[in-house]
């Protein structure tokens, strides 16, 4: 699993080492400063065999540091560079100022603000350098910035000006320098996954400095083989998922959960639909079994059998059977994946659903569901980021799960997964595991069904969830254009025989 940090956990990391004596502070910033420059000569070969114009622009503090080192090993490297500093040199931080030092002996140091008054042409650089800021930024960033959208390669340094490191969300109305390509240190800032993060970075490449692994504590989800591996054994040893149906000509979304639950490896996995959808469901279902449950009352009486180990409901079930089913699914204290109308169902009072939560459900809101449910996480989280470190949805989502008192995964590019504990996962589905094609009607009800499956099969709600959002944006990758809902569950084998299920 590879690790984010926040910027104080980075700090952290980096003050140790330095504590420690096993590297200076100017050790790492030349090693942070030649890794964007590799970066660069691997990214962009043919410009850096023939180099042209690069623009340099550094901050006030140890990212600006970078920029100094930056700038002396491109002109070392044939370029051309122009470099301008926001702030006056006297007041850079130690290393930043040894590094503008070595700089002066090979070009000028121009001053940003007088630069930007008169006019900075930008279109006459083939590359430029964002290092104004980077993990230090805590307020909104006061300068007219030039678009740079259609000129130079941008390269960020650490992370793009004006992106909060913490929440990947952009700090005031301030400038944001979008980047074609950023290269960060050691290891992903939360803000890199987060958000306005993925789409501001372009491309990310994580460059080693050579600090000790460890001090992180929200990891990214990668997938764990033996989640999905199948032992020997009966079916019932694999578990019973039972997925909630809506009434006639709304069954879709839960033939598509329970079939993903079915795929992802539940021993058995049972439809529960309303008398009216017995016929309709019938004529599509083969492998997957149907049973007649009509309502609260029934459901009760079927979980009877304790095979029936997880339960799914939400997806097409309508608000007033959603909310039925769900205080009889509750009240059986089973397993259960709440989606969609189970979750819009309590909307006017989410503490009635709390009250009721356990430590074996899992939430999965998308945004408008999150809101109705936690609507002042959901505004704290829309309002104006004025100062950083900003509340993320990390910050929302573990909130979230610790009111609920279970499992959250709160969906999107950046789907984060929280327990009650605090424990937390994010999924980014950008950057090499992004999934555009995911972005299609009934997605979300697979989603469901793959945790369901997994909870069947006896995982943890943090790791199902987790597992689940990973295979969910693999099957869409590995499928591919054309991508729609009914394809991600036919599409699991073949991710399930990859990861060596
Ligand atoms: N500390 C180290 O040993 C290393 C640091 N590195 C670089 O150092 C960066 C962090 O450096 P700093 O902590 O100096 O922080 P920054 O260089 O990101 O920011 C400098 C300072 O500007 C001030 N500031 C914040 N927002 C502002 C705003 N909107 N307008 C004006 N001033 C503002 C803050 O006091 C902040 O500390 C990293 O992103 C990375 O690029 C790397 O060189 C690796 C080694
Ligand atoms: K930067």
């Amino acid at each position: 699993m590879y690790e984010t940090l926040t910027a104080a956990q980075m700090r952290a990391i980096e003050a140790e080492a330095i504590e420690a004596g096993s590297v200076t502070g100017l050790t790492l910033m030349e090693r942070a400063g030649q890794g964007v420059v590799d970066a660069i000569r691997a990214r962009w070969p043919d410009r850096a065999a023939a180099p042209g114009r690069a623009l340099v622009l550094a901050g006030p503090g140890n990212n600006g540091g970078d920029g100094f080192v930056i700038a002396r090993l491109l002109k070392t490297a044939g370029w051309q560079v122009d470099l301008f500093l926001f702030g006056s040199p006297e007041k850079l931080p130690p290393d930043a100022k040894a590094n503008a030092q070595r700089w002066s002996e090979l070009g000028e140091t121009h001053d940003l603000e007088q630069a930007l008054e008169r006019g900075l042409d930008v279109a006459r650089y083939e590359l430029a350098i964002d290092a104004l800021f980077g993990t230090g930024l805590t307020r909104p960033v006061a300068l007219p910035l030039p678009d740079l959208s259609d000129g130079p390669a941008v390269v960020a340094v650490d992370i793009p000006t004006g992106l909060c490191a913490d929440s990947g969300r952009r700090i005031g109305q301030g400038a944001l320098m979008r980047a074609d390509l950023t290269v960060t240190f050691h290891a992903r800032k939360l803000g890199h996954v987060l958000a306005e993060g993925p789409a501001a970075c372009g491309a990310l490449v994580v460059h080693d400095i050579g600090l000790p692994s460890g001090g992180g504590e929200t990891g990214l989800v990668t997938p764990d083989p033996r989640a999905f591996q199948k032992h020997q054994g009966h079916k019932y040893g694999h578990g019973h998922a039972l997925v909630l149906s809506g009434p006639a000509t709304r069954t879709g979304a839960a033939r598509l959960a329970a079939r993903a639950a079915l795929r992802v490896g539940a021993g058995l996995v049972t439809l529960g639909a309303p008398r009216d959808a017995m016929a309709e469901c019938a004529a599509q279902l083969t492998a997957i079994m149907l049973r007649d449950v009509e309502d609260g009352a029934a459901l009760t009486e079927m979980l009877g059998d304790d095979r029936l180990n997880a339960l799914a409901l939400g997806p097409g079930l309508g608000p007033d059977r959603a909310r039925d089913l769900a205080i009889a699914a509750l009240e059986a204290r089973r397993a259960t994946v709440l989606d969609a109308d189970a979750l819009t169902a309590f909307a006017d009072d989410p503490d009635a659903l709390f009250a009721q939560l356990h430590p074996a459900c899992v939430l999965t809101p998308h945004g408008g569901e999150f809101a109705r449910l936690f609507p002042d996480l959901a505004d704290r989280l829309s309002a104006p980021a004025e100062r950083g470190p900003a509340y993320s949805k990390l910050d929302a989502t573990r909130e979230a799960a610790a009111r609920a008192g279970c499992t959250v995964l709160y969906k999107g590019m950046d789907t984060v997964i929280a327990s009650q504990t605090g424990a937390a996962r994010i999924h980014c589905a950008a950057y090499d595991r992004a999934a555009p094609w995911l972005a299609t009607a009934g997605a979300g009800d697979v989603l469901t069904g793959l945790i369901a499956g997994l909870l069947a099969r006896g995982l943890f709600p943090l790791t199902a969830a987790s597992q689940a959002a990973w295979l969910h944006v693999e099957a869409a990758r590995r499928f591919g254009p054309g991508l729609i809902a009914e394809d991600l569950p036919e599409t699991l084998p073949a991710v399930l025989r990859a990861q060596g299920a």
